[in-house]
C-alpha cells in the first residue's frame, strides 16, 4: 500500500509545528510553563504544536476519518488561568499559519484550538488508521536549550507505517562523541519512513533529502550508547554495566528525546538502552515515529525479552522492562549483557 498522501500531510503538518517550536524556544517565559497533574512540565509550545499538527493533518486530508492518539490535552491547560495561555497559544498558531501562507481562507479561534487540541484523544488500538504525535518530545530539553523532536507516526490495523521526526537542534552532521550542550555545526533535521520504504533525512529547511543507514558494525569497541539526559527517565547505571559488560569503550551520549533515534538511524551511534524506573509507563508516542525511522534504517528495536513493540494495544507501550535498540549484528549479544546485568543487579539488592 501506498502512503504518499499521508507521508506529504506528515512532513507538511510536522514542519509548520517544527517552526512553531523554533521560534517558542528562544522566547519561552517562566508564565509560559505549566506542571501537569502527573508533574512533568507542558508549555505553550507543546500546546501549540498539537494544535498545529491536528488542524493541519485534518486541512490536507479532508476525506479521511481522522484519529489522533496526542499526549496533550485542554484539561491541563485550561485549569487556572487558562484562558489567557489559550489566547496566546491562538495568536502563536495563526502567527505561524500567515507567515507560510497555509490555510489562509481562515482564522482559528480559540473554540478551534481546543477543539484541534482535544482530537487528539483517541485510544488508538489494533483496528483501522491512528495518527500518533508527541508534539514536544523531550520538553524538559526543549525548556534547557537542549534537543527536542515533534514525533509523528501513523498506525495501520496495528502496525507503524509512517513516521516522521523532526528534530530542530539536531546538527545536519554527525554528533558522534559529542555532548547535546555542544553540539557544532548547522541543526535541524527532519528523518521520515514509509514501511518497506528505508529512512530518509533532510535539512529541515530544505526538501533535498538522503537515504540513510543504520551503523552496521558487530564490534561493540566501535559502537557507542545513545541514552536519556534525564536519570529520572532512564537508569544510567544499569545501561553502564551493560555496555560495559558488552565491550563498549566510548562514553555514553546522553541526549534528550527522540533525536536519539533519528541519530541512530543515521549511525551517529550504535545502542540506545532505556530502563525507567519501577511503575513507570512508556507511552506509544515516545516511541512510534523513532520506532520506524530506526526499523527502516535497519536497525532492530525491542524489549528485553526481544520482542518488538506492540502499538496496537492502545496509548500505551506494554512492555517487558526496557527499550532495546541497536544494529541487527549486535542485538544477540546485547540482549544476553542486558539479560545478565539485570539479574546481578537483582541479586545485589
Ligand atoms: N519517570 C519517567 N521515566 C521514563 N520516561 C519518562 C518519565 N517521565 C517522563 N518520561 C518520558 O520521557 C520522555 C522524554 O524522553 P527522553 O528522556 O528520552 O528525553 C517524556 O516525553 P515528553 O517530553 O514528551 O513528555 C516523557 O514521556
Ligand atoms: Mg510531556
Ligand atoms: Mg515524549
Ligand atoms: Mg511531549
Amino acid at each position: 500500500m501506498s502512503y504518499n498522501k499521508e507521508l506529504a500531510a506528515a512532513k507538511k503538518a510536522v514542519s509548520l509545528a517544527a517552526r512553531l517550536c523554533q521560534k517558542m524556544q528562544k522566547a519561552i517565559l517562566q508564565s509560559d510553563v505549566q506542571s501537569k497533574s502527573d508533574k512533568s512540565p507542558v508549555t505553550v509550545a507543546d500546546y501549540g504544536s498539537q494544535a498545529l499538527v491536528s488542524y493541519a493533518l485534518q486541512r490536507e486530508l479532508p476525506s479521511e476519518l481522522f484519529s489522533l492518539v496526542a499526549e496533550e490535552d485542554s484539561e491541563d491547560l485550561l485549569k487556572d488561568g487558562g484562558q489567557e495561555t489559550l489566547e496566546r497559544i491562538t495568536k502563536l498558531v495563526n502567527d505561524i499559519l500567515a507567515s507560510d501562507g497555509s490555510y489562509s481562507d481562515s482564522t482559528l479561534s480559540t473554540e478551534d484550538i481546543v477543539k484541534a487540541i482535544d482530537c487528539g484523544k483517541s485510544e488508538g488500538g489494533s483496528q483501522g488508521r491512528h495518527w500518533v504525535l508527541d508534539p514536544i518530545d523531550g520538553t524538559k530539553g526543549f525548556l534547557r536549550g537542549d534537543q527536542y523532536a515533534i514525533a509523528l507516526a501513523l498506525l495501520d490495523e496495528g502496525t507503524v507505517v509512517l513516521g516522521v521526526l523532526a528534530c530542530p537542534n539536531l546538527p545536519l552532521t554527525s554528533i558522534a562523541g559529542g555532548s547535546q550542550h555542544s553540539l557544532p555545526g548547522e541543526v535541524g533535521c527532519l528523518f521520515f519512513s514509509v514501511v518497506g520504504g528505508g529512512t530518509y533525512m533532510q535539512p529541515l529547511d530544505s526538501s533535498s533529502a538522503v537515504k540513510v543507514q543504520v551503523n552496521a558494525t558487530d564490534n561493540p569497541e566501535e559502537a557507542s550508547l545513545f541514552e536519556s539526559y534525564e536519570a529520572a527517565h532512564s537508569m544510567h547505571d544499569l545501561s553502564s554495566s551493560i555496555v560495559k559488560k558488552l565491550g563498549v569503550k566510548a562514553p555514553p551520549v546522553r541526549i534528550d528525546s527522540q533525536a536519539k533515534y533519528g541519530a541512530l538511524s543515521r549511525g551517529d551511534g550504535v545502542i540506545y538502552l532505556r530502563f525507567p524506573h519501577e511503575g513507570y509507563r512508556e507511552k506509544i508516542w515516545d516511541h512510534a515515529a523513532g520506532c520506524i525511522v530506526v526499523s527502516e534504517a535497519g536497525g532492530l528495536v525491542t524489549d528485553v525479552a526481544g520482542n518488538p513493540l506492540d502499538f496496537s494495544r492502545g496509548r500505551y507501550l506494554d512492555l517487558d522492562t526496557g527499550i532495546i535498540v541497536t544494529n541487527q549484528k549486535l542485538m544477540p549479544s546485547l540482549l544476553k549483557a542486558v539479560r545478565e546485568s539485570i539479574e546481578e543487579k537483582a541479586s545485589s539488592l
